[in-house]
């Protein structure tokens, strides 16, 4: 049987990591101020932005929640991070995606300061993170390490094998593999063969963002996998296609008439030796990390 690797409760390791580090922090007159911006009504927004939020409230920082109007222009989106860019008590700025379209994000995302950039998206960080310096790394990627050290993983000589190749997860997410010693390979949709190479992998991260997508053919027998993919199911046809005799999914699609799947076919678990199941695995470590760059980030930027 593999292991499912419970994003619950090593998330809730970091949590604690991270209320140790603002209780040190406090005790010498600091505490982490972290701003989220949430323009309009993107209803998968709604929860994230929420449980961001409320997470860093728990954990004792400063936590604002700026929500423009959904016809704000890049603009006044401008002046909104030049101010927060600008606030000494605010040490993360976090513009939640995605826009609307008259907002231009790169032109926003570039705008922010890099050392407040606690998404890691900014260039600077994305260099400085690949030239091997000090950075705020992606909350995500950042996760998928943390999930791997913390359940004794070994990621040192491991072939680790991405799928998908997107500047938010799948290369920031082969750049720290790199960095702790994995022979990575990056693949993508014209990767020819993709089940050889993802055969090859002692560590499978799936980012395509396309339900169900890594099959068992294409996992070796007992290789971790780390299901980053966060997908809704919301027809009987797609929801038979993955869940077909699982009583707990079927109840829970009864109920909410959604479900959620990964990028990886459940069926591909089973031939794996651990992994991260959608949901309760990687998408509850990003808003752990998120917490623990916020705190990061404090503590370089006031030089502690
Ligand atoms: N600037 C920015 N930064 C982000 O980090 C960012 C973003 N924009 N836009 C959207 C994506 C998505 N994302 C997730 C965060 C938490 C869960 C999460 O907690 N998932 C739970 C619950 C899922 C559910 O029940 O809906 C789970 O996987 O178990 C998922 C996805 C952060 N994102």
């Amino acid at each position: 049987m593999p292991k499912v690797l419970d994003g619950a409760t090593i998330a809730a390791e970091i949590k604690q990591d991270v209320a140790e580090e603002v209780k040190a922090l406090a005790a010498r007159g600091v505490k982490p101020g972290l701003a989220v911006v949430q323009v309009g009504h993107v209803p998968a927004s709604e929860i994230y932005v929420r449980n961001k939020v409320q997470t860093s409230k728990e954990l004792g920082f400063l936590s604002e929640h700026i929500t423009p109007a959904e016809t704000v222009t890049t603009e006044e989106m401008l002046a909104l991070i030049a101010t927060l860019n600008a606030r000494e008590d605010i040490d993360g700025i976090l513009v939640q995606l995605p826009l609307p379209k008259q907002v231009d994000a790169k032109v926003l995302l570039d705008a922010i300061a890099p050392e407040k950039d606690v998404d890691g998206f900014h260039p600077v960080n994305a260099g400085r993170l690949q030239a091997g310096r000090q950075a705020l790394a992606p909350c995500t990627p950042a996760g998928v390490i943390e999930i791997l050290k913390r359940s004794g993983i070994p990621i040192s000589g491991a072939n680790a094998v991405v799928v998908g190749r997107s500047d938010i997860v799948g290369k920031p997410a082969a750049m720290l593999l790199l960095h702790e010693n994995a022979t990575v390979t990056i693949c993508h949709s014209k990767t020819r063969d993709l089940g050889a190479v993802t055969r090859q992998a002692d560590i499978l991260v799936a980012a395509i963002g396309r339900p169900g997508f890594i099959t068992p053919d294409m996992v070796k027998p007992g290789a971790t996998i780390i299901d980053v993919g966060i997908n809704r199911i919301d027809t009987r046809e797609e929801f038979d296609k993955f869940f077909k005799g699982n009583d707990k999914r079927e109840a829970a699609f009864a109920k909410r008439g959604s479900v959620l799947v990964g990028d990886v076919h459940p069926a591909a678990f089973e031939v794996s030796g651990a992994y991260t199941p959608v949901p309760g695995g990687v998408g509850l470590l990003t808003i752990a990390m998120l917490m623990a760059n916020t705190v990061r980030a404090a503590k370089i930027r006031r030089g502690m």
